[in-house]
């Protein structure tokens, strides 16, 4: 278990090195989570310090109501259209720099500001940098209509993987079912290990009632991994640079 001040310090540091990256004017996506909180944080910070303005569309209620509280310009997406930069956090990185996403069940908005972004940097502590996507419990969010033939129709998917039988959990707020920002459910698949995640992200993405998948391939160009003694290290993929 990681002492979580030490944690903080690693965010702060990947925080700090990501606003290095904000240009005045840009069009900015903004993350969700506690590391891309920090980021919004020190964001708003600088923003304040150098009196320059941003567009920024958020990924998550939550991250629009922070950014907004702390001065940040926060649109619709569609309302600016397309953006510069997106700085977010994830739950896993790989060596290839795909990810997964949706531990705060925002992946849905988050792949579609990613996508929608000339470029995706995310931000974490070194314990998110996996040798191998699947430890983190893959989200999946799916439709509520129909959700317990979605869940079979993932188990026959993972079936045909091989990576069957593994828990699938619908994921939970207290006692109820947890909502997304889109009203729609959670399913986390606690599969331990995703020897092939372009093949699962196509099983997935081919289900009626699934809406998204936390798989972020291809997507990310940058990590910045946030060390406890401020400093950070930098991974890229070298063809999307
Ligand atoms: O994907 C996400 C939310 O859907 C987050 O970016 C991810 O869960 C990382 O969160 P944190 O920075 O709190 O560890």
């Amino acid at each position: 278990m990681t002492d979580p001040s030490i944690a903080d310090l690693s965010k702060d540091a990947a925080a700090r090195a990501a606003v290095a990256l904000v240009e005045p004017g840009m069009r900015l996506g903004l993350g969700t989570g506690s590391t891309a909180a920090v980021f919004v944080r020190r964001l708003a910070e600088r923003v304040k310090a150098e009196g320059f303005s941003l567009r920024c569309a958020a990924t998550s209620k939550a991250t629009a109501e922070q950014a907004t509280s702390l001065g940040l310009q926060v649109e619709e997406l569609d309302e600016i259209g397309w953006l510069d930069l997106t700085i977010d956090g994830a739950d896993e990185v790989d060596p290839d720099l795909n990810l997964i996403k949706g531990g705060g069940a925002a992946h849905l908005r988050e792949k579609i500001v990613a996508t929608a972004s000339n470029r995706m940097v995310v931000i974490a502590d070194q314990n998110k940098v996996v040798e191998q996507l699947g430890q983190f419990h893959l989200p999946v969010e799916v439709i509520p209509f129909g959700w317990q033939a979605t869940r079979t129709l993932i188990q026959r998917a993972l079936e045909r993987l091989s990576l069957w039988p593994r828990p699938i959990l619908l994921r939970k707020r207290g006692e109820e079912p947890l909502r997304t920002d889109e009203g729609n459910l959670i399913l986390d698949l606690a599969l331990e290990a995703i020897p092939d995640p372009e093949a699962l992200a196509a099983e997935l993405s081919a289900i009626a009632g699934v809406v998204e998948h936390g798989l972020f391939l291809n997507i990310c160009q940058l990590a910045i991994i946030g060390r406890p003694d401020g400093s950070v290290v930098t991974l890229r993929r070298e063809d999307k640079e």
